[in-house]
């Protein structure tokens, strides 16, 4: 036998990081969660207990730590092309260097109509997502995304004409409530090196806020035919709205909630056009996903 793949390093890390503006007195912070994963010449270390060729998981978290004070933390998309960078540069039986940056939400809180200098609030679970591999004499993979932005609509989604044989039950139904927890990421053309990565800094924020755009108003606009026809609009949207991406894949769980029939007491009507209370399912799911390419 031998080592087919094999790559290590140290994740969950969390990282705080905070820029004080001297002049405004304004303080902004970032908070994120990095997995920092090394490929290379190291299959010795599996095989033959080879600790010689190993860079410690603990050098690795030290790295990230040292990497956020010594470089920018925003956008994210520039601090893990840095930190994937670094592993390339400084250990030459380093081959690919994964890094991935969750960022979390910490919004500036507005009081009484005024943003606050230092105070912000978690609004919402959703993270904003970088995977960044330097991968030695081929350049720098960047992908950004969002996760777990979890939406719904009460009406504006159907699913009928469906493939109906010997195994469906499934009602067809014009008007459905839709509930799911976005997972999209959009894929850049690889970049040469960091250098490329910082030039094109702007366009990270600029491609993140239009993602997020385009899925929040397809989403609620769309007049769903199903899941896989809606995220697939959104694809296009993206693509569209920022040239410096070449795919976006979606991939989002069918959050399905029931219609509860009351008719055995008292007749109570709540099906169909008449349906108020529904039964939120916790599973099974439906899970569709897709990736939409540059023609
Ligand atoms: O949007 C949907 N897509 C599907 O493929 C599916 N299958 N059951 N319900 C569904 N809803």
């Amino acid at each position: 036998p031998f080592v087919s793949s094999a790559r290590y390093g140290k994740d969950n890390v969390r990282v705080y990081k905070v820029h004080r503006d001297q002049a405004t007195g304004v303080q902004t912070v970032y908070e994120m969660t990095v997995c920092c994963l090394l490929e290379g010449d190291i299959a010795s270390s599996y095989t033959h207990a080879d600790n010689s060729v190993v860079v410690a998981t603990d050098s690795i978290k030290n790295t990230i730590y040292i990497t956020a004070k010594q470089s920018t933390v925003h956008p994210p998309e520039v601090y893990a092309a840095t930190l994937s960078s670094h592993f390339i540069e400084k250990y030459g039986h380093i081959h690919a260097a994964h890094v991935k940056v969750v960022t979390h939400r910490w919004t500036r809180m507005d009081i009484d109509g005024t943003p606050h200098p230092h105070s912000f609030l978690r609004d919402g679970e959703e993270k904003r997502t970088v995977e960044a591999t330097a991968h030695r004499g081929e350049g720098i993979a960047v992908d950004s995304g969002i996760q777990g932005l979890t939406v719904l609509k009460s009406t504006g989604s159907a699913f009928h004409g469906f493939l109906r044989d010997e195994y469906t039950t499934l009602p067809e139904t014009w008007d459905r409530i839709l509930s799911t927890d976005v997972d999209s990421t959009w894929k850049w053309a690889r970049f040469a090196d960091v250098q490329a990565v910082e030039k094109a800094a702007p366009q990270f924020d600029q491609a993140w806020e239009a993602a997020r755009k385009i899925t929040l108003k397809q989403f609620a606009e769309d007049n769903s035919a199903s899941v896989q026809a809606t995220m697939y609009k959104m694809c296009e949207n993206i693509l569209e709205a920022v040239p410096g991406v070449n795919h976006v894949e979606y991939s989002l769980p069918n959050k399905h909630y029931f219609e509860l029939d009351l008719s055995w007491h008292k007749g109570i009507k709540n099906t169909g056009k008449d349906a108020e209370v529904y039964v939120p399912q916790s599973g099974p799911n439906g899970l569709i996903k897709c990736e939409v390419s540059r023609g």
